[in-house]
């Protein structure tokens, strides 16, 4: 039904590696692991994805990430996403993953990013999807954890484009972060931040001024605040939009509440991504079909947001 949907080719801007653990593949991997899970089966699992807010996702999505341990896991993590990415025709990839989830649990950074690269690394090879690895520090842990994250990848360093900001956002503003994304740019990275998801306008501002950022992840608040509005769109300022990741996450209360298509037609640079596809009901041929049926989406919309995802790339 939406061949039209998925025969665009697309680029995909906003993924978070462990946010695309199916319920299928956790359990698989709980078993392999020798793991005693929460939930009795894939469907329990599955009917605790009822959010009301960021925090309630993140306290799930962490919780579900403990079942990767070897390095293998996160390969299979990794290709996994990578074989839906060939099935709807998402040519680029520029995935985020969360060192100090995994550090934090005594999984050595090389374990962690050995696997995730050499999975893209196959997807370029096999499937023949390029990509660009973002290192995401979670905003909730200090600024000192987020330096020790940036020096354990320094030995790595040519694995990654990027370095992002992502986790609980209220209470987290980027300024927090403005010294560890100066010594990180000074690496030669470059820099994306989430922001405008749940935190307030004053965030994107921060993120453009204080970190740098190419990219604003989300930044759908940006809407509230005309000034900032008028700098994304002289400025051509991407904005990696998450359609049903903010309708799972209540930052609209519905679909057809969702100011994406708004956003385009001002001229923002708005793209369509899948945020944590397991946990939000679909990748980002499903995003795009919800903005098909909730907001009536045209074809001509849908070419532009595609080709946007292909103009915002980093690499
Ligand atoms: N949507 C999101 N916002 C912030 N942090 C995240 N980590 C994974 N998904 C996220
Ligand atoms: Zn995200």
């Amino acid at each position: 039904m939406y061949d039209w949907l998925n025969a665009l080719p697309k680029a995909e801007l906003h993924l978070h590696l462990e946010g695309s653990l199916e319920p299928e593949l956790l359990f698989a991997l709980a078993e392999r692991n020798k793991i005693k899970l929460p939930w009795n089966d894939v469907e329990a699992l599955r009917s605790a994805y009822a959010f009301n807010n960021l925090q309630e996702f993140l306290d799930l999505y962490y919780a579900g990430a403990d079942v990767l341990r070897s390095e293998q896991d996160f390969y299979d993590l990794t290709w996994a996403y990578l074989q839906k990415c060939k099935a709807q025709n998402v040519i680029h990839t520029e995935p985020f993953f969360d060192p100090q989830t995994h550090t934090d649990r005594g999984i050595p950074f090389e374990v962690v990013l050995r696997g995730i690269k050499q999975a893209l690394v196959d997807g370029e090879k096999q499937l023949g999807i390029s990509h660009g690895l973002i290192l995401s520090f979670l905003r909730h842990l200090s600024e000192e954890e987020a330096f020790k994250t940036l020096e354990q990848a320094r030995p790595f360093r040519d694995a990654f484009i990027a370095v992002g900001l992502d986790s609980s956002e209220m209470g987290h503003p980027p300024s927090k972060f403005q010294r560890v994304f100066d010594k990180a740019r000074s690496e030669g990275y470059l820099t994306v931040a989430h922001a405008g998801e749940e935190g307030p306008p004053e965030y994107i501002w921060e993120a453009l001024d204080l970190l740098k950022i190419e990219r604003i992840d989300h930044g759908v608040r940006a809407i509230e605040d005309e000034r900032l509005m008028q700098r994304i769109i002289d400025e051509q300022i991407p904005l990696t939009v998450c359609p049903l990741s903010n309708t799972k996450l209540c930052v609209f209360d519905d679909m057809r509440q969702h100011n994406i298509l708004q956003m385009l037609e001002r001229g923002v640079k708005v793209t369509v991504n899948s945020d944590d596809p397991a946990y939000f009901g679909g990748y980002v041929t499903e995003n795009f079909a919800a903005l098909h049926d909730s907001l009536g989406m045209t074809q001509e919309q849908a070419q532009r947001l595609a080709q946007n995802s292909l103009d915002a790339r980093l690499v």
